[in-house]
């Protein structure tokens, strides 16, 4: 069976009197995928997750499985998808496990769920992320990455077809890293369009299907990772000198050597793939 596909065409957003993404189109981006948006500072990542989140006006087409998601109302939206932005609010009263409750019934349909149910769903995506035991502890007491994961515990919880996640690793640990890409792995697997802004080009090589390079609110570059993470893109792109060699399960490593002396102006030679 084809799997539902996000579309995007033609798509223009960003903030009043500050266009940052212009007419942006991108390969379909088929559920059951795990797609990382990089791309340098002020790229527009964030502005892009944000716009097919609903949270920004944009014009174009942004589609799922064939329908128009403009069509569809904030509340609709929230249930086909889940933003989780690039940090939690500060100043929320809740514990942990009750922060991931209520992330769930704000996505909940018309019927409430049982509390029980809910609290089960909430315990279980705790538990996915390894931090289970963090349930009782006040959200405003957790450190960066702590919060981080309670971020994604409460997209996940939710359950939607799409994930779109601003930055999920930025503050985790080693090993925090590996487990949140190895769930976000798992989750599309089952199903999900798993959509990740990454910094850490390794970790959009290891663990993205699909790579899309943004530079200057446009597409850089788009496709495998070995297709998208060149030496010459990464060097026009960000401005360095870069080494592709082979990781685990053939995908690229990629070693950072020195900055260019102004980005994309030299380029250095293909070294090695
Ligand atoms: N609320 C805002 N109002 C006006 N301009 C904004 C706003 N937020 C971001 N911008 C601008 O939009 C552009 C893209 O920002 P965005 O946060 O999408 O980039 P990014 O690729 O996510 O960057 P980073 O990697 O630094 O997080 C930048 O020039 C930024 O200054």
């Amino acid at each position: 069976m084809n799997q539902p596909e996000l579309l995007i065409r033609g798509l223009s957003t960003g903030y009043p009197r500050r266009p940052v993404i212009r007419d942006l189109s991108l390969p379909p981006l088929p559920a059951g995928k795990l797609i990382a948006f990089v791309g340098p500072n002020a790229a527009g990542k964030s502005t892009l997750l944000m716009a097919l989140a609903g949270l920004l006006p944009s014009t174009g087409v942004v589609a799922l499985a064939d329908r128009d998601l403009s069509s569809l109302s904030a509340r609709e939206r929230a249930k086909v998808m889940a933003f989780t932005p690039q940090s939690l609010p500060q100043g929320v009263a809740l514990s942990v496990i009750e922060s991931v409750i209520v992330a769930l019934r704000a996505s909940a349909t018309a019927d409430p769920l049982p509390g029980a149910h809910a609290a089960q769903r909430a315990a279980a995506a705790l538990d996915r992320l390894g931090i289970a035991a963090l349930g009782l502890e006040s959200l405003d007491q957790l450190s960066g990455g702590q919060r981080q994961l309670v971020s994604l515990a409460q997209a996940l919880v939710r359950d939607p077809k799409v994930l779109l996640l601003d930055e999920p690793t930025s503050a985790l640990d080693l090993r925090h890293q590996i487990v949140v890409m190895r769930t976000l792995r798992r989750l599309a697997a089952e199903g999900h369009l798993v959509i990740v802004v990454l910094h850490d080009l390794n970790l959009a090589g290891r663990w993205a299907d699909c790579v899309v390079v943004l530079d200057h609110g446009g597409c850089a570059a788009a496709g495998t990772p070995a297709e998208a993470l060149s030496v010459d893109i990464i060097a026009d792109v960000y401005g360095v000198m870069a080494r592709i060699e082979p990781g685990p399960e053939g995908r690229p490593h990629i070693i950072i050597d020195d900055v260019l002396p102004s980005p994309g102006q030299s380029r250095p030679r293909k070294r090695s793939a």
